[in-house]
């Protein structure tokens, strides 16, 4: 099933936020947006994901949805947003509530998305009892939970320390590898960028215009090798200079207002 972001563009009462914003996700493949700080990446996500009805244009999803999918898309945050008076198991079931499963298959979907996120054995912990980078592979366990098309992620790594951040990406490719979900990844880190993504969408600064759509020319599994290294480093500085300007205008902006 594949993702349409259709001509979108969007404003907040006189504050115009996205500008005629136009790409495609295909099934297996991984989109990150990135973008000055207030260009509307957030907004874009949540238009994409039908929680905002765009100005203009429209998200689209084309295609069967996988098999056995109770949801084509869903969301992953940066603060985890988990139910803190519920276990680990109650949080990943927690979507499953109101669907047509009986608890044995409801029981089968959480155990089969504990262990692929690593938490078989943590399915009795409470999310306060939880390191923070255990707790984001609880939501991303419960976003696998619906057996999406597509996977929404919002800075999913930005409130962790740098060596969570970097197991968890070593997670989520090994996520990826195993399956044909596609995800749009919002994010202020390039890193990660380069890093996940098939493409890049880089936007500019407010009202989110599409500046350029970059290819990451490396496969997901080769990107561990030293001169795959080398050439990803390079790409991050490329982004960098096509964003930096734009990014200082946004920060000044932020400060002043
Ligand atoms: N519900 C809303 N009502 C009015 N303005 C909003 C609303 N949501 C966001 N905005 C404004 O829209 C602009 C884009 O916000 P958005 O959060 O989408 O940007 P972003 O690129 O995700 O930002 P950041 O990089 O800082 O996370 C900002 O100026 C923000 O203040």
């Amino acid at each position: 099933m594949d993702l349409i972001a259709d001509h979108i563009s969007h404003r907040f009462g006189g504050l115009d936020v996205l500008d005629n914003v136009s790409f495609a996700v295909a099934s297996g493949e991984v989109v990150a947006i990135v973008g000055p700080s207030g260009c509307g990446k957030s907004t874009l996500l949540s238009i994409l994901g039908g929680l905002l009805q765009p100005s203009e244009g429209q998200a689209q999803l084309r295609g069967a949805p996988p098999a056995g999918s109770l949801n084509p898309l869903t969301f992953v945050f940066q603060d985890f947003a988990l139910l803190p008076w519920c276990t680990v198991e109650a949080n990943v079931e927690f979507p499953l509530a109101h669907t047509a499963l009986d608890a044995a298959a409801r029981k089968a979907v959480v155990d089969d998305a504990l262990r692929r996120t690593g938490l078989s054995d943590f399915r009795s912990a409470y999310p306060k009892q939880l390191s923070g980078g255990m707790r984001q592979r609880v939501g991303i366990a419960r976003a696998l939970a619906v057996r999406p098309a597509i996977l929404l992620m919002d800075e999913p790594l930005s409130a962790l320390d740098s060596q969570t951040r970097e197991l968890l990406m070593e997670d989520f490719i090994r996520l990826l590898a195993a399956g044909a979900m596609g995800v749009v990844y919002v994010t202020h880190n390039l890193e990660e960028a380069v890093r996940l993504a098939d493409r890049i969408v880089v936007l500019s600064r407010r009202p989110g215009r599409v500046r350029e759509i970059v290819e990451i020319p490396v496969t997901r599994a080769e990107r561990g090798a030293i001169d795959a290294r080398g050439k990803l480093l390079a790409l991050q500085n490329d982004l960098w200079s096509l964003i930096r300007e734009e990014a200082i205008d946004a920060e000044r902006e932020v400060q002043h207002a």
